[in-house]
């Protein structure tokens, strides 16, 4: 034995307790328990309108919950600000692209890497220091693939490689937890393989928690550890892809009798 103790609670980056939350009379996220293990890819699944953009909101801050708790590095953090959760090592991609259209790619990076060493935007850094952020900054532009594009203004980027951008920015804040919603939404097919292989290598590196939002089957079984369905704003399910596979009231909520009783319902 290497009396090394692994307990179960510190292998636990992120939970939620009840988390649940209205907009009116309509609950768009119910009594949601789950449990993320540090280092490991969970996805998040569900028709749409499921509630898992509301949870990621509920989960980096955006919204407070009306009942329940989140969990962060074992410390209760439902009270904090969006800012504060990322100060704690929580990063969040949205649907839609949030990059500096005027800056270059690079520009763009550095900009991260200096935000995340505390170095404010200073015409009187020396150049070594300057020199420094870039060297950082193109090492994560290396690995999102945009390594050959560094010097293009941000505006100028295919959808597709601004999604890259953001992930870079993402990258340089050096997140433990990486919140991805949907980073193939409005993407061409042809550029849907090469976001693919970013995700797998940020994974691949071993040293970071991902949770993903994404509708492509294919990619949520080609990546995840476990994946937890959301439906009508509850858990359905939450295991292994198999298991989530093999599951028959995810297979009814996907393919049958649950979802179109839940649409029609929504029409009432
Ligand atoms: N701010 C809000 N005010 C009122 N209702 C909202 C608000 N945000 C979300 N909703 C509702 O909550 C439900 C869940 O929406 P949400 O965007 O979380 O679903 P989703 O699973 O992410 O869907 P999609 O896959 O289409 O992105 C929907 O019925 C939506 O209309």
């Amino acid at each position: 034995m290497s009396g090394r103790r692994t307990d179960q609670a510190d292998d636990m980056i992120l939970e939620t307790e009840g988390l649940t939350i209205a907009f009116g009379g309509h609950v768009a996220v119910q009594e949601v328990s789950l449990k993320v293990e540090r280092n490991r890819f969970k996805s998040i699944i569900g028709p749409n309108g499921a509630g898992k953009t509301t949870l990621f909101n509920l989960l980096s801050g955006q919204l407070r919950p009306t009942a329940g708790y989140v969990r962060f590095k074992g410390k209760d953090i439902t009270p904090l600000a969006p800012f504060q959760r990322t100060r704690l090592g929580m990063g969040r991609s949205f649907q839609i692209t949030n990059v500096f259209p005027n800056l270059t790619v690079l520009e763009n990076v550095r900009l991260a890497v200096q935000s995340q060493q505390g170095v404010r935007l200073n015409w009187y850094a020396s150049a070594k220091a300057y020199r420094r952020f870039e060297e950082e900054a193109k090492h994560w532009l290396d690995m999102v693939l945009l390594g050959n594009r560094i010097g293009v203004m941000a505006n100028y980027l295919a959808h597709g490689e601004k999604r890259k951008l953001e992930l870079a920015m993402l990258l340089a804040l050096q997140p433990d937890l990486l919140l991805l919603d949907e980073p193939t939404a409005g993407i061409s097919i042809e550029e849907v393989p090469a976001i693919l292989e970013v995700i797998r290598k940020v994974k691949e590196a071993g040293n970071r928690t991902i949770v993903l939002i994404e509708h492509k089957m294919d990619m949520v079984l080609d990546l995840s550890d476990s994946i937890a369905v959301l439906f009508n704003g509850k858990l359905l399910a939450d295991g292994r892809p198999e298991d989530i596979m093999n599951n028959e009231t995810v297979q009814a909520a996907y393919l049958g009798g649950l979802y179109d009783d839940a649409v029609a319902s929504a029409g009432d």
